[in-house]
Order: C-alpha cells, then structure tokens, then sequence
C-alpha cells in the first residue's frame, strides 16, 4: 500500500438513488469523497460536471434535500461537500448544516484567500474543514497562504481552465505539487484532468493523492450504475496502491 489519497466525485442528486454512489466509492477504496451541490452558474466546472449539475437541479436538488439524502447514508469515509459561494454566502447555518448531515470539509473555489476569513470562522465553528485550492499560476506569497489557511488538504488544481477529462497530465501540476508540498505537511492533493488511473499514478509521483470528477460523472451521464463506476474507482485505488511498490520478481 502506497498510502496514496483518493477523492472521487459525484453530484448530489444526480439520481433519486444518487447515495448508490457514495456507498459503492467507499466500498471501492475512496479516502474522501467530494460531493457537489449543484449550483446554476458553475463557472469553473467544464461540460461534464456543467451538465451533472444542471441535470440534478432539474430533479429538484437543494442543498437541503442532498444533506437529508445523506443524513441516511452511513460510510465510514469523510464526506467533502463542494460548491459555490454563491450558495453559501447568504445562509449563516450553511457549515452548520453541513456538520449536521455528517460532512467534514467543504471546498469552495470561488472565494479568494483575501475574502476568506469570513467563510473560515464559520466553518471552524462548525468543526468543517475548509480546503483551499491553488493554481499553478498561483504567486509564491499566496501559495505560501494558502497551504497555512487550508485544512485536511490542499487542493492543487493541475491546469488553468476548468475541470475535465484530458489526455495527459498538465506538466505544471506536478510542479505545484512539489512547490506546495514544500510549504505544508497537510496532503496535497491534484485534481482538474486526472482522467485515467495512469494520471493519477503519474500524480502521486509528486502529490499524495488525486481528486477523479469528470471521468466519473461521464459514466453517471450515461447511465453506469453505482456498481460500475464504483468498479473504476477501484482501479483507480489498484494503480495508487501500486505507486512505489516494488515490481516482484
Ligand atoms: O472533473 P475533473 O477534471 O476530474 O476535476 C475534479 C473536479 O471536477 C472536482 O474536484 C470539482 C468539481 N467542481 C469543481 C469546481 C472547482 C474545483 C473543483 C471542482
């Protein structure tokens, strides 16, 4: 065993039965799992998580109806919820709420280390970990700041742009990830791109785990159940157990 982190994704309410998912990923060896709360204006999220988010808002996803849904599930894997801050902004109880329905941490990538502390204090009050992310065109000092602000992890976006499956590894991911994990011992964590198991092996030479969306949610799109994606996270898990194993015989 590598050690290596895995965070897999799914949108809440993407399904009545969307919960399937976050069961069959910690059955298959998640570390985290993100949960998105679908918001109208996803401006970082490319088309796969664009359409996730709109399929489940036509449903009739909330927040408040994915948090009841997963007041019910029972997985012993923190649960990460992530969404804009425009969701956020206006509901004081929001981390709260989060605590409530068992979530641990929250991502929201829209809000900017100098307009944070607001958003911090709540989410510290609440006892939910707040993840900050960094670009690689994130500047030295702001780096710096970012890796002593976050918590539970680092998210180290791998390429400028928007979240979606891509062919290769952006060459500047695994630099940030070394520059961050020079600035933390927090786990760094690279998402944004990482498509194929080979991706994420290729990540982890440099950080200690990886977040996998988009490749997922396109599975979801086109109606793989959550025993079949669930399987491609295990071979996300298998090829992550592999890093720096020595190759027998
Ligand atoms: O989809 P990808 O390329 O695998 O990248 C993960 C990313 O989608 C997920 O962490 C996430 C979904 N929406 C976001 C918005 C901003 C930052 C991160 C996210």
């Amino acid at each position: 065993m590598s050690g290596k982190l895995l965070v897999p994704y799914v949108t809440g309410g993407i399904r009545p039965d969307w919960t399937g998912y976050v069961e069959a990923y910690a059955r298959s060896g998640a570390d985290m799992i993100e949960i998105g709360l679908p918001f109208s204006d996803p401006i970082l999220d490319g088309p796969t998580i664009q359409q996730a988010s709109y399929r489940a808002l036509r449903q009739g996803a909330t927040v408040r109806s994915i948090l009841d849904d997963l007041t019910e599930v029972d997985v012993d894997v923190p649960l990460i919820a992530m969404t804009y801050y425009n969701l956020v902004m206006h509901d004081p109880a929001f981390c709260a709420d989060l605590a409530a329905a068992g979530v641990s941490g929250l991502i929201v990538p829209d809000v900017p280390i100098d307009e944070v502390d607001e958003l911090a204090a709540s989410a510290t009050a609440a006892g939910v970990d707040l993840v900050l992310l960094a670009a690689p065109t994130t500047p030295g000092p702001r780096l710096a700041a970012i890796a002593r602000r976050s918590r539970r992890f680092v998210y180290a976006v791998s390429v400028m742009g928007t979240t979606g499956e891509r062919d290769r590894l952006a060459d500047d991911a695994v630099r940030l990830a070394r520059d961050l994990r020079a600035l933390t011992d927090l786990p760094v964590l690279l998402g944004f791109g990482i498509s194929r198991p080979a991706h994420a092996v290729e990540a982890a030479e440099a950080a200690d785990g990886v977040v996998v969306a988009s490749a997922l949610m396109r599975m979801v799109l086109d109606g793989a159940d959550p025993a079949q994606v669930g399987a491609v996270v295990a071979e996300f898990r298998a090829a992550l157990d592999g890093v720096g194993v020595p190759v027998p015989g």
